[in-house]
C-alpha cells in the first residue's frame, strides 16, 4: 500500500515553492476565484452583444445532450417493438419520425457548436486587444520609479503574459457552465433511475481533480518563481540577436557568452519542468483507470438491471451513455476548475498591475489645484532637496539649495554621478524630492497639475529615444499633437538643424528612420541629436532643458545650434547640462554640482575670477587644447 501513501504524500504535503514561498493551500485556490466577478464584468464591458449571444447559444447547446440520448433511447425501443410485431403499413411512421428528430439535433447541436467557437474567437480576440490597451493606459499612468523596480516589471511582464491567456480562460469559465448545465439535465435521469450512481460517478472522478489541481498548483508556482529568469531569458535572446546589439556582441564576440547564459537558465527552467510534466502525467494515468473502473461497475450494473429485464435497451443505452457522458462531464469540469482556479491565481497577478497606483498625481479634489503660471514670475527655487534613488543606499542629491529665476540660461556643470540629471528630473516631476521642496513662484511644485506642469517644460535627455518613425514624426513627438503640422515642424527641424539632416533623406519627412523597419534608413550619432533637439522647439514650453543635447555634435554644429538656442529662447527660462565648456560660458549663471550638492554659482567670469572648483574644471578642459 506504499503508492497510497505515496499518493497522498505527494498531494498533501507543502513543499516549499521554487519561489521560496511555501506551496498554496486548497483555501488559497478557493480564494482566488473571487478574481473571477471582476474578470467576468471586464468581458460584459468588452462587448454585451457578443457575451449575451455566447451564454445564450452555450445554454442552448447545453440542453441538446439530454434531448440526443432520450431520443435515442426512443428509437431503440420502437425498433425493437417494431422487430417483435407483425409488420403493418405505417408503423415505420413514430420510428422515422425520431430518426428525422435525432437528424435535426445533431446538425443544431453542430450549428451551436460553431456559433459558440465563433463567439469565443470574437469575443476572445476583443478582450485581449482592450487588455492590450488597458495595460499600455496603466503603464503610461505609472511612476518613472515604479519602472526602475524589477519587481515591477515582474508585475507587468506577467500581466503582459497573460493578456492572450486570458481568452482561454473565458471560454473555459463559459464552457463550465455551459457543461454543469447538462450535467444537471442528465443527472435528472440517472437520480430517477439510481441515485447511488451519482454517488458512485463522484468517487470515480474526485482523485482526478485532486491530482489535477494539486499540479495546476506546482506549475503555477515554477512558472510564477520563474518570471525574473524567463525575463533574463528574453532579453539575452534580444540582445543575442538584435539591431541594436549586433555591432558589440559581434566586435566583443559576446555571442557564445549569451549562448551559454541562455543555455544554462533554459535547461535548469527544462529540467525543474520535465519532473512535474511526467509526475503530472504518471498521476493522470492511474487517476484516469480509477475514473474507467467506476464508470464500467455502473455499466455492469445497469446492464445487470437490462437482463433481470428492469430496464428497457433503450433505457440501458439512454442510461449508460448518460453516465458515460455524465463522467466525461464530470471530469471536465473537475479538472477544469483546477484550470480555472489555477488561471484565477494567474488573474490575481493580473490585478495587481492594474491595482499600482502612481503617487505623482494632480492634488486631490480637498486641494485645490494651482494654475500653472504665466508667465513664471520668479522661477524655482530649491530648497534642501534631497534626492534618493528607489532601492539606492545613497543620495544622489542631498541638502541642494539654489534658485532658477525665471527667465535665466543656467548650465549645471559636475562630475559624472554628481546628480544633474536627477536634479532635472525632480525639476520635471519625474521623480518628488525625497527631502525639502521646490517650489515654483513660491508654492510646492506637488500643488500643481503634473501635467500642466509638464506641458510647460520641454526637456531633452542625454539618452533621448530614438523612436523607429518617420523624420517628421520624429520631431513631433516633441508636441504630437501637432503631427500634421508640417509648416511647424519644418520650422523646428530649421531652428535645431535637422532641416539639413531631412534633406538628405531620399524621401525627406516622410522617411522612416532607424533600421527596424522596412526601408528605414539609420543616422549618425549627431544626426539623430539634431532630431531631438527639434522636439524642444516643438514645444511652447516656458522652460527648456537640454541634457548634454549637443555631446555628439562637431564643433561647428555645436556653436549654431547655441547661438540659434539662445536668440531662440529669449525670455525663457533654460537648464543646460554639458560637460564642455565652451557651451557651459554661454549660459546666464553656472551651477557647479558635487556630490549631490551646489558647490558654487555664478556666471562665468565670477566663477573664474572666485578661483573656485569651476575655474579648476575650466582650466583643466582649456589647458588640453592649448
Ligand atoms: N535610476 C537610478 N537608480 C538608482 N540610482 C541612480 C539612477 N539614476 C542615477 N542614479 C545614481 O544617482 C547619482 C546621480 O546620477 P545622475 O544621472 O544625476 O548624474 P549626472 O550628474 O547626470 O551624471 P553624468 O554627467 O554622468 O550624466 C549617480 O550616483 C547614479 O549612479
Amino acid at each position: 500500500m506504499s503508492w497510497i501513501t505515496s499518493l497522498l504524500t505527494s498531494i498533501s504535503a507543502k513543499k516549499p515553492r521554487p519561489d521560496g514561498k511555501p506551496a498554496l493551500t486548497v483555501r488559497e485556490r478557493f480564494s482566488a476565484l473571487k478574481n473571477l466577478p471582476e474578470f467576468l464584468r471586464l468581458i460584459w464591458q468588452t462587448s454585451p452583444a457578443l457575451t449575451v449571444g455566447n451564454v445564450g447559444l452555450r445554454l442552448l447547446r447545453a440542453a441538446l445532450p439530454v434531448a440526443m440520448l432520450y431520443v435515442g433511447q426512443l428509437i431503440l425501443d420502437s425498433v425493437l417493438a417494431l422487430s417483435r410485431a407483425e409488420y403493418r403499413p405505417g408503423l415505420l411512421m413514430p420510428v422515422s419520425g425520431y430518426v428525422a428528430l435525432e437528424f435535426g439535433l445533431a446538425i443544431l447541436s453542430d450549428a451551436l457548436g460553431r456559433g459558440v467557437a465563433l463567439l469565443d474567437s470574437l469575443l476572445g480576440d476583443l478582450f485581449a486587444n482592450q487588455t492590450s490597451v488597458r495595460l499600455m493606459q496603466h503603464a503610461a499612468e505609472l511612476d518613472l520609479d515604479q519602472f526602475e523596480d524589477s519587481a515591477f516589471y515582474d508585475k507587468l511582464e506577467r500581466a503582459r503574459r497573460q493578456t492572450l491567456s486570458r481568452t482561454v480562460l473565458m471560454a473555459q469559465v463559459l464552457s463550465q457552465a455551459q457543461d454543469a448545465i447538462t450535467m444537471a439535465f442528465l443527472a435528472v435521469g440517472l437520480v430517477a433511475f439510481n441515485p447511488w450512481l451519482l454517488l458512485l460517478l463522484l468517487v470515480a472522478v474526485i482523485p482526478a481533480f485532486l491530482g489535477e489541481s494539486h499540479f495546476n498548483e506546482r506549475s503555477y508556482s515554477l512558472v510564477h518563481g520563474w518570471t525574473p529568469e524567463r525575463r533574463e531569458l528574453d532579453y539575452l535572446r534580444q540582445t543575442g540577436a538584435s539591431d541594436e546589439t549586433a555591432k558589440e556582441v559581434k566586435i566583443f564576440g559576446l555571442s557564445q557568452f549569451l549562448i551559454d547564459r541562455f543555455k544554462l537558465l533554459s535547461d535548469e527552467f527544462y529540467q525543474q519542468n520535465k519532473a512535474l510534466v511526467i509526475k503530472r502525467a504518471s498521476w493522470g494515468t492511474f487517476f484516469a483507470a480509477v475514473g474507467a473502473a467506476g464508470y464500467y461497475a455502473a455499466y455492469v450494473y445497469i446492464i445487470m438491471q437490462a437482463v433481470y429485464g428492469r430496464v428497457s435497451i433503450g433505457q440501458l443505452t439512454f442510461l449508460a451513455g448518460s453516465f458515460g457522458r455524465m463522467r466525461g462531464l464530470l471530469e471536465g469540469i473537475l479538472s477544469r476548475f483546477s484550470s480555472v482556479a489555477e488561471g484565477a491565481l494567474y488573474l490575481q497577478d493580473f490585478f495587481d498591475f492594474f491595482h499600482l497606483k502612481p503617487r505623482i498625481i494632480r492634488p486631490d479634489a480637498t486641494q485645490a489645484v494651482r494654475p500653472f503660471p504665466q508667465p513664471i514670475q520668479e522661477g524655482f527655487v530649491f530648497e534642501n532637496v534631497g534626492f534618493k534613488y528607489r532601492n539606492a543606499e545613497k543620495w544622489a542629491l542631498r541638502n541642494l539649495s539654489f534658485q532658477l529665476r525665471a527667465g535665466e540660461k543656467l548650465a549645471l556643470v559636475g562630475e559624472n554621478g554628481a546628480g544633474k540629471t536627477t536634479l532635472v528630473k525632480l525639476l520635471s516631476r519625474l521623480y518628488d524630492p525625497t527631502e525639502g521642496r521646490i517650489l515654483l513662484d513660491g508654492y510646492d511644485l506637488r500643488e500643481y497639475d503634473p501635467a500642466e506642469l509638464r506641458q510647460e517644460i520641454g526637456v531633452i535627455f542625454q539618452d533621448f529615444v530614438r523612436f523607429q518613425l518617420p523624420a517628421g514624426q520624429n520631431l513631433a513627438v516633441g508636441r504630437i499633437e501637432e503631427k500634421e503640422n508640417q509648416p511647424r515642424i519644418e520650422q523646428a527641424a530649421a531652428q535645431s538643424l535637422a532641416d539639413s539632416v531631412i534633406a538628405k533623406l531620399p524621401q525627406g519627412y516622410d522617411q522612416m528612420i532607424g533600421r527596424r523597419f522596412n526601408g528605414g534608413v539609420d543616422l549618425s550619432g549627431g544626426e539623430w541629436q539634431k532630431i531631438a533637439l527639434g522636439r524642444a522647439y516643438m514645444r511652447d514650453a516656458q522652460l527648456l532643458i537640454l541634457d548634454e543635447p549637443t555631446a555628439a555634435l562637431d564643433a561647428r554644429a555645436e556653436y549654431e545650434v547655441f547661438q540659434r538656442f539662445n536668440e531662440l529662447t529669449k525670455g525663457k527660462t533654460a537648464v543646460l547640462i554639458s560637460h564642455r565648456f565652451s557651451t557651459v560660458r554661454m549660459a546666464d549663471r553656472i551651477l557647479v554640482v558635487e556630490h549631490g550638492k551646489a558647490v558654487e554659482i555664478g556666471s562665468h567670469e565670477e566663477l573664474l575670477a572666485r578661483g573656485g572648483r569651476y575655474a579648476e574644471l575650466f582650466q583643466l578642459q582649456a589647458a588640453g587644447y592649448r
